[in-house]
């Protein structure tokens, strides 16, 4: 449903996504309470918080892999609460998971090519499988590498018309691109189950990309890393939010990390915002600490307001 309340010149300035008062509840259990969020291009925040606070729960809502219970979800001015994750991904949210999940089967150009492949013909099954990839809905590993396998053209492949290899040659080079960005050139015919957890993830960001994004969710991405992956993966993603123009929202336990790369943080605690702000801001504020922080941060990194 779109918002008849916003003008074309009041939705060309509206947020490129925003999280309007978003609750979210299971059973008894609040995941998610009154929760606020607006990301324009170019920010880069963070969502930080314990083990079970609600980060996680906060991505599956804002792709639409959950309904919120209450509030609103909108990317790019359009109310999305209840698109289909394939569909917000259209609007140009796309993501990245805790947990891996990579087409393990196939190429790491081809696991690109997959996403690729979706923006560019934007056909239903396309749109399902990218979707599945980008926003989150589960496919067992058989189902999607069969869905990749049909976005992989094959049947289109058929009938050779010239349109049909110009357009696979530009997402040939669009995926190829996109594994040079993120330092993947050399892995380009490996398939991605072979690739060093690492790169994984990194492959995982190219997949993202493919779909042409407005606005990156990255669920831990520093996850399993080590120190100088962790350091180049910092640089990496400052990089990706100036040159595709991106606004990147990033959820990630390594307060390194998050504390240096993130302009605004917020800081869920039991589904509810505990804090937001400067990560100067965030790092004193004596909430923070308590809930998520730990004294020892406060003792190797300054006081607390
Ligand atoms: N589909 C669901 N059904 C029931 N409870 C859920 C569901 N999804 C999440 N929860 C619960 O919501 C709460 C928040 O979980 P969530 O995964 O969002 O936390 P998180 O902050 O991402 O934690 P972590 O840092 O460990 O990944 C938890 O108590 C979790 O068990």
């Amino acid at each position: 449903m779109s918002s008849p309340e916003l003008t074309p010149e009041q939705r060309a300035d509206a947020p490129l996504l925003k999280a309007d008062a978003v609750s979210i509840q299971f059973g008894g259990l609040k995941a998610l309470t009154d929760f606020n969020l607006s990301i324009h291009k170019g920010d880069l925040q963070g969502l930080i918080g314990p083990n079970g606070a609600g980060k996680t729960t906060a991505f599956n809502v804002l792709t639409g892999v959950y309904t919120p219970t209450s509030g609103n979800v909108f990317v790019c001015g359009e109310r999305v609460n209840k698109r289909k994750p394939h569909q917000i991904n259209r609007l140009g949210l796309a993501r990245t998971f805790q947990n891996i999940r990579l087409f393990r089967a196939l190429t790491a150009l081809d696991n690109v090519k997959v996403a690729c492949r979706a923006e560019a013909f934007g056909d239903a099954e396309a749109h399902g499988v990218a979707g599945a990839l980008t926003n989150g809905t589960p496919l067992p590993v058989f189902v999607s590498n069969l869905g990749a396998l049909v976005l992989a053209g094959w049947w289109k492949s058929l009938f050779l018309t010239p349109r049909f290899m110009a357009e696979e040659r530009r997402i040939t080079e669009r995926a190829e691109h996109l594994l040079e960005v993120m330092g993947l050139s050399h892995r380009r015919d490996e398939e991605a189950r072979n690739l060093p957890y690492g790169e994984q993830r990194r492959l995982e960001i190219a997949r993202a990309l493919g779909t042409q994004p407005k606005v990156l969710l990255l669920d831990e991405p520093a996850a399993g890393m080590n120190t100088r992956e962790k350091a180049d993966l910092m640089v990496l993603i400052r990089k990706l939010r100036d040159d595709f123009s991106l606004g990147i929202l990033v959820i990630e336990h390594d307060m390194k990390l998050v504390m240096g790369i993130c302009e605004k943080i917020t800081v869920l605690d039991h589904g509810e915002t505990i804090a937001r702000g400067a990560p100067e801001q965030v790092r004193s504020d004596r909430k923070v600490i308590e809930a998520y922080l730990g004294d020892n941060y406060l003792e190797t990194h300054g006081g607390a307001a």
